[in-house]
């Protein structure tokens, strides 16, 4: 299939999710959980290897689409000769770990329009044709452990191992269609009335977004493309355990006809504790609160043993493999299920994880008791492990270095222990891990840092710069007045922006252990809008923030990647990773002190801004 990535849409019930085509094609779905085998696979394959299309049969003059306000309920218009159609498409908020729904109403608006579908479900990423039998409602499909029920009074015929129909709608009439999935030795549900379903759905999102704590003013565009971001990564949460997807996609590549392809339906610290700071400062705590318990669930045990990403119930063995009969994304090979980064060392998801507890702390969130034990624990085994290579945030598959921006959030996990002991009186051996912080500064700033150019590098002896170093202020590393940060950042806007947009490192320069190219990394450029805001380059922020609107799809959808030479976007999609940067960099913009700065300047949620603290934070150092 040949669509481009900002052609689809997302739908999903918090369980899984769907990419609907603009031209009316789901083209990806893995049921019922997200990191479960597609049963529409044609994303990354062809036709045969399942989707559910649903088009006016007549040549359609114009497409028009949005999602209903305040939801993740999506409406395509199509506009033909002979009239126009919505075809409203949604999965309610009541699924399980079981069971769900996906559902399709075809509303006639005016004229009346011949429509065509066709189904064709294929279990086990694109390969297995199910048993399919007719029933009184429509259709029941059958292939080992899964079962679906398609639903609808429009007459279905089989066809090339596909079910089709034809029907027509005039305006005023709809047409329902639901798709129910269920384990193959249970017992399909009753379908409730669609209508109801829809207006059910629709009021359980916008009582969500109603929940969120926005900034006051600003550009209406700016507010709505924060709304859209947090309704996203909502729909990226998992809520049967309380873990989080980095994206609901596997193999959409980082560069087209490359190898850059990975399998992102995973929990990541990183990724989903970024997803949860965004979450918090939106107002957003039960989705924190969910995320922490799995937190505790997934890392329990031996913390010589925590691992950088889990499956969704918190399930460790997440063994790499290639889907061979999927030719991939505009033949983008291997496909790939699973992830080898869950066995790498990479030493920045300490600081994530306890920057994030503690912010979690000074918003007063849950019982902090055995988050504490937790975070003692991590700092234990962080003490020993500081030293050592690792692969890194961008999780690179070459040799093990000292990355920077893994010591530099080292320093942040000890800095942040050190912060609960003194402001909220827990127990811990501070006087051992002021010594570890002061000794990961020194190390940092004797290694990593280039003085003939006056910024800090990749990695210890590099020359080469990293995005990730756009961090160092927002932090609390470095104060945001320091000449070494300005030095870094305007280092990385020479030598990492590639036409107004920030590569997260030089594939040429950085050995990642693969071969190709790929795009500009979009959470990065985020990073360069918040780094200017710390620096009061005002202008370039709001200049560099417009131009990254600029590049999200018609719904506001941004994919991990963005090619700005071929102007199209890449990587999996849609990715928590872009959406909390927008988030983020929406909020530095739109309040006098954002996050960036808040957290930069080590302050306690809702208190008032103060100057950077950290001489009298640090005494040691
Ligand atoms: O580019 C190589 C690596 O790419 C993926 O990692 C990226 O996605 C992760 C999930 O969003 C993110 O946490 C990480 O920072 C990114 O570099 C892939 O998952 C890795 O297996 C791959 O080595």
């Amino acid at each position: 299939m040949s669509r481009l990535i900002e052609d689809y849409g997302l739908i999903g019930n918090m369980v899984t999710s769907a990419l609907v085509g603009r031209d009316g094609s789901i083209d990806w779905l893995c049921v019922p959980r997200f990191d479960s085998d597609a049963c529409f696979a044609a994303l990354l394959g062809t036709p045969e290897n399942g989707r559910w299309r649903l088009y006016p049969t007549a040549p359609v003059r114009r497409t028009r689409r949005r999602y209903l306000p305040g939801t993740a309920v999506l409406e395509t218009v199509f506009e033909t000769d002979d009239g126009a159609v919505a075809l409203i498409d949604f999965m309610p908020p009541n699924a399980t770990e079981h069971r769900g729904e996906l559902i399709r109403i075809v509303r006639g608006l005016s004229g009346r329009v011949e429509m065509g579908m066709e189904f064709a479900l294929r279990f086990g990423y694109g390969r297995t044709v199910p048993w399919v039998r007719r029933r009184d409602y429509g259709l029941c499909a059958v292939a080992g452990p899964d079962a679906c029920d398609l639903v609808t009074p429009v007459p279905l015929q089989g066809k090339d191992m596909m079910t089709v129909a034809r029907f027509t709608v005039g305006k005023g009439e709809s047409a329902p269609f639901t798709m129910a999935y269920y384990p193959s030795q249970s017992e399909p549900r009753f379908i409730e009335d669609r209508s109801i379903v829809l207006d059910r759905t629709v009021r359980w999102w916008r009582d969500w977004v109603g929940r969120s704590t926005l900034p006051e003013g600003g550009k209406e565009e700016w507010r709505d493309a924060l709304i859209r971001s947090l309704i996203t990564l909502k729909a990226m949460t998992y809520h049967p355990s309380g873990g989080i997807v980095a994206a609901p996609t596997t193999s959409l590549p980082e560069h087209i006809g490359g190898v850059r392809n990975w399998d992102y339906r995973f929990c990541w610290i990183r990724d989903a504790t970024l997803t949860v700071y965004a979450l918090v400062n939106s107002g957003h705590f039960e989705e924190a609160d969910a995320f922490r318990l799995w937190l505790m669930r997934a890392a329990a045990g031996d913390p010589a043993q925590m691992q950088i990403m889990y499956g969704l119930g918190g399930e460790r063995r997440l063994t790499e493999s290639e889907i061979t009969w999927l030719p991939g994304y505009e033949n983008s090979r291997p496909v790939r299920i699973g992830n080898g980064a869950h066995e790498q060392l990479q030493l920045d998801v300490y600081g994530e994880l306890i920057d994030a507890l503690h912010a979690a702390r000074q918003s007063h969130l849950g019982s902090f008791q055995a988050a504490w034990q937790f975070q003692c624990t991590l700092l234990t085994a962080l003490e020993k492990l500081w030293r050592k290579p690792d692969a890194g945030i961008w999780e690179v598959r070459g040799a093990a270095r000292h990355f920077t921006y893994s010591k530099m959030m080292a320093w942040v996990a000890f800095d942040r222990g050190i912060q609960a002991v003194e402001q909220y009186r827990l127990d811990g051996p501070v006087a051992r891990w002021r010594a570890v912080r002061a000794e990961i500064r020194a190390d940092i700033e004797e290694k990593a840092y280039d003085a003939k150019r006056n910024c800090f590098v990749q990695s210890y002896g590099s020359h080469s710069l990293d995005a990730s170093l756009l961090l160092m202020a927002e932090t609390g590393f470095l104060d945001p007045a320091d000449p070494r940060f300005r030095g870094t950042v305007e280092a990385i806007e020479q030598d990492l922006m590639e036409d107004g947009f920030v590569l997260r490192y030089r594939p040429e320069d950085t050995d990642d252990g693969l071969a190709g190219e790929e795009g500009s990394f979009v959470l990065c450029s985020f990073w360069l809008v918040n780094a200017y805001v710390l620096l009061k380059r005002y202008d370039d922020a709001s200049a560099l923030f417009e131009r990254l609107l600029g590049i999200a799809n018609d719904l506001g959808l941004l994919a991990e990647q963005y090619d700005p030479k071929a102007k199209r976007q890449l990587g999996n999609f849609p990715q928590a990773f872009s959406h909390i940067g927008l988030i983020t960099a929406a909020q530095n913009l739109l309040q006098a002190a954002g996050p960036a700065e808040q957290r930069a300047s080590r302050d306690d949620a809702g208190a008032a801004p103060v100057a950077n603290d950290r001489a009298a934070a640090a005494p040691s150092e």
